[in-house]
């Protein structure tokens, strides 16, 4: 499968095309950065410490794309969008990892991922993805005596949240008590708050250092407290996620897909 990379000197940039050079069936045969970047016209490899590779980095994805099958996404919600828009008039897949998307943003996405295989998800690993369907599970089995907390911790780079995994999390714990987040979500607390109300989910964010992503969801009750955790630590496997989407999307119809549905977890 060969692959373009968007975004190709950030964190996830990087360590995607580490990532691709150990995995059979993959190959980087595209690179883009912003316009204006040090990086444009500079040889992948080179750029990254190394060797040639051959790949020109560009600030056209459109040109990345003519020797690739699939872009891989982890930039930020605007350039995102506009990646879309060029992998679906090229009908090529995208994997898309950038989470802060707002509403609107999530709607102007939509008309894209009807013509082609899209595959987004706010975490790609395995251990996130099947950490919903338990959340999911044991929110389902208490009622509101448990009230549910969820907090994460990233990186001081970090520039959303709660992060797209942490939201993830508490969709996946209102689809168990049958809720819309959207109602019951609560985002920030500051001041006189008031008492917590009944069937919220809340939210906090830490940042700091170089914390790669850490998420628990609280159930907090009467006198018992169920704690279900995610620890990174490295970032090599979101990377090896995006990769494995990237080789699930050969030969499916156009349309969103999850990384429940690439790692077979719906
Ligand atoms: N789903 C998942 O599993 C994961 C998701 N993420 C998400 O991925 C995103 C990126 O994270 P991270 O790699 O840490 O961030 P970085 O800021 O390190 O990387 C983003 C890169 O995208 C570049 N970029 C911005 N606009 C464009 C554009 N128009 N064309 C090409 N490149 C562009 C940036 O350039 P510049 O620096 O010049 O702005 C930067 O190099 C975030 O939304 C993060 O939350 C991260 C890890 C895992
Ligand atoms: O920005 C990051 O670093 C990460 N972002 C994703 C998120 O927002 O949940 C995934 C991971 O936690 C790292």
């Amino acid at each position: 499968m060969r692959i373009a990379i968007t975004g190709v000197s950030g964190r996830m940039g990087r360590m995607l095309v580490d990532t691709a050079a150990t995995m059979n069936g993959v190959e980087v045969t595209g690179a883009t950065e912003r316009p204006g970047s040090d990086w444009i016209g500079q040889d992948l490899g080179q750029a990254l410490g190394g060797a040639a590779s051959g790949v020109t980095v560009t600030d056209d994805l459109a040109q990345a794309l003519e020797q690739a099958d699939v872009a891989i996404d982890f930039t930020a919600p605007a350039a995102t969008l506009e990646h879309a828009r060029i992998c679906a008039d090229m009908g090529r897949a995208l994997v898309i990892g950038t989470t802060g998307f707002s509403d609107d943003e999530l709607a102007a996405l939509a008309p894209f991922a009807a013509r082609a295989c899209f595959v987004r998800a706010g975490n790609m690993s395995l251990g996130v993805n099947l950490l919903t369907r338990v959340v999911k599970q044991v929110a389902a089995a208490l009622d509101e005596a448990f009230d549910i907390e969820v907090v994460e911790a990233h990186h001081r780079h970090k520039v959303d949240a709660p992060s797209g995994t942490a939201l993830m999390l508490g969709e996946a714990a209102a689809e168990g008590r049958g809720v819309r987040l959207a109602d019951v979500a609560d985002r920030g607390r500051d001041g006189i708050t008031g008492a917590r109300k009944p069937g919220d989910i809340g939210f906090s964010a830490i940042r700091g250092g170089s914390i790669i992503g850490t998420h628990d969801v609280i159930f907090a009750g009467e006198g018992e407290t169920i704690t279900l955790s995610h620890v990174a630590t490295d970032r090599s496997l979101f990377a090896r996620g995006a990769l494995k989407a990237a080789l699930w999307c050969d030969g499916k119809p156009p349309g969103a897909y999850d990384m429940l549905s690439v790692l077979g977890l719906e």
